[in-house]
């Protein structure tokens, strides 16, 4: 008796050359309607699933593949006799090979399905039929993969038959598919009906493998990169590479934080950034003093960094840029002379981003792995104003200093805590990241402010990530002569620290808002 294969697939790439071959190595096809509609117009001999089923397929499609004619031929166990007696007793033919794959439910929902739609493109039958082949895989192939067709064909056409293995390697992909396809439905139902000050017991997070990487933080560490199931468009992961090697599991994470400051920026800005921490951030009129502003900002530790800039890039920056070693440049877009420039730099690696999707972009939660779990929040993202800000010390700011602590507030965001930054009102001039105490933190901006040139300096101001919990750091603040601080305030010891401005002179602003980065 020859081999029964069942066909029933929504993307019908590659199933007619399939089929053929299948035929043509003898084997019998049982197919749905739309794929039997594909395999009749090729003429590939093939029979109805309702000759098989004795049922119509009913209800729009949500009823053809699911009986007992076809679960029994798929489940019963070859080696065992009672099963073999069942498919005999109820006149179950086996089936050899399901070929299946699902309704986009996932190309529906990128294309703004509606509701409606979407629960119609919750596919039951082929899931089902999926995992009954693949739960019967010592006897039973499954495909639920175009990419696969040439693998299995190869088998079939070499050894008669499919190995184990395969079958094995195929039946897991068939519950990473499935276990996919179903976790992008819980979190579309999950957000179109939400709980009511519950917590959703399960997170059913779904990616798909983008890039395997040669190593992670450190070449004895393995590392891969996966692209969230439900993709942000401003993004590393959605970013299109135009030059140059592979980006490392560094340069993403590099990368990724480079993207987040520069979102915040609405002029022409440039955003300079080493070991997750910015080392110069320039805004301008235009992009070329933007660059010059962030390299002027640190021209030291700029070198090997990653350069997210938000505006196209043209000749005159990207010949500017050309002159140091970067590792990474990410903008809008690039001129065709700026692209000529930058792709003869080897070691460069020159990317674009949407940046018309970056304001979506802020709704993605992020999660962080630690051992035996994993944290979610959303991102640091709240819509600070200015008239939100309180001024608590006897002098304000000016307006020139109002405009430098906006900057810096900008900037300090993203400074690893506990994170100081020194800025005038269009540059870094001074990163304190990742001190274990806010005092070092505030000594090392200072220390590299200091080294700018007097020009630079004039006018320059403090932002603090997380409020000062002694007075000691507004000593060294008065000391390097900055006269305007704006941190969030909220300490037990503010008062002290708002005398300790009012003795210096200083003018301090509260935002009321934290942002601690770790
Ligand atoms: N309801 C069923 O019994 C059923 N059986 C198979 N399907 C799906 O129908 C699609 C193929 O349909 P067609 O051959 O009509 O184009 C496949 O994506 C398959 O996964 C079904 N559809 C949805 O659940």
């Amino acid at each position: 008796m020859s081999k029964r294969a069942l066909i029933s697939v929504s993307d019908k790439k590659g199933i007619i050359a399939f089929a053929q071959q299948l035929q043509s190595l003898g084997w019998e096809i049982i197919s749905t309607g739309g794929t039997k509609a594909t395999l009749d117009q090729a003429e590939i001999p093939n029979i109805s699933i309702d000759t098989v089923t004795g049922f119509p397929e009913m209800m729009d499609g949500r009823v053809k593949t699911l009986h007992p004619l076809i679960h029994g031929g798929l489940l019963g166990r070859r080696d065992l006799p009672a099963h073999r007696a069942a498919m005999e007793a109820h006149h179950i033919q086996p089936i050899d090979l399901v070929v299946v794959n699902l309704y986009p439910f996932k190309a529906t929902l990128l294309a703004g399905g509606t509701q409606e739609e979407m629960i119609e493109k919750i596919d039951i039958g082929g899931p089902s039929m999926l995992r009954s082949a693949a739960k019967n895989h010592a006897a039973v192939t499954v495909v639920c993969d175009p990419a696969d067709y040439e693998k299995v064909l190869n088998e079939l056409t070499t050894q008669g038959d499919t190995s184990l293995q395969l079958r094995q390697q195929l039946a897991a992909k068939v519950f990473r598919h499935t276990a996919s396809y179903d976790a992008l439905i819980a979190q579309y139902l999950t957000e179109q009906y939400p709980l009511d000050n519950e917590k959703p017991e399960k997170l059913t997070l779904t990616y798909d493998l983008k890039q395997g990487m040669r190593y992670g933080e450190n070449p004895q560490q393995e590392a891969d990169f996966y692209e969230n199931g439900l993709p942000t468009d401003y993004s590393i992961a959605r970013s299109q590479q135009l030059h140059g090697k592979a980006l490392s599991y560094n340069n993403v994470r590099d990368a990724d934080a480079a993207l987040q400051i520069a979102r915040d920026f609405e002029a022409p800005t440039v955003v300079a950034l080493k070991h997750m921490n910015p080392c110069g951030i320039g805004t301008a009129e235009n992009l070329e003093q933007a660059w010059d502003y962030a390299f002027e900002a640190d021209p030291v530790s700029i070198f090997g960094g990653i350069v997210v800039l938000n505006r196209p890039v043209d000749h005159q920056t990207a010949q500017k840029m050309s002159k140091i070693f970067l590792e990474i440049i990410i903008a809008p877009s690039y001129s065709s002379e700026a692209l000529e420039i930058l792709t003869k730099k080897k070691n460069l690696r020159l990317l674009t981003v949407d940046f018309s999707k970056k304001e979506q972009s802020k709704a993605e939660a992020l999660v962080t792995g630690v051992l035996g779990g994993l944290l979610s929040q959303n991102q640091d993202v709240i819509e600070e104003e200015v008239s939100q800000w309180t001024f608590p010390t006897q002098l304000k700011p000016t307006d020139q200093q109002l405009l430098a602590l906006q900057f810096a507030w900008k900037a300090v965001k993203f400074v690893k805590s506990n994170g100081i930054i020194v800025t005038n009102a269009h540059q870094t001039l001074g990163v304190g990241p990742g001190q274990t105490n806010r005092v070092g933190a505030v000594k090392i901006a200072l220390e590299a402010a200091a080294q700018k040139a007097p020009a630079l300096q004039e006018n320059s101001v403090l932002a603090s990530d997380a409020f000062f919990p002694f007075a000691d750091n507004i000593d060294e603040i008065a000391k390097a002569g900055i006269k305007a601080i704006v941190q969030p305030g909220g300490s037990v010891r503010d008062q002290e620290v708002i005398e300790a401005c009012d003795k210096y002179g200083i003018a301090m602003v509260f935002t009321g808002v934290r942002h601690f980065r770790h």
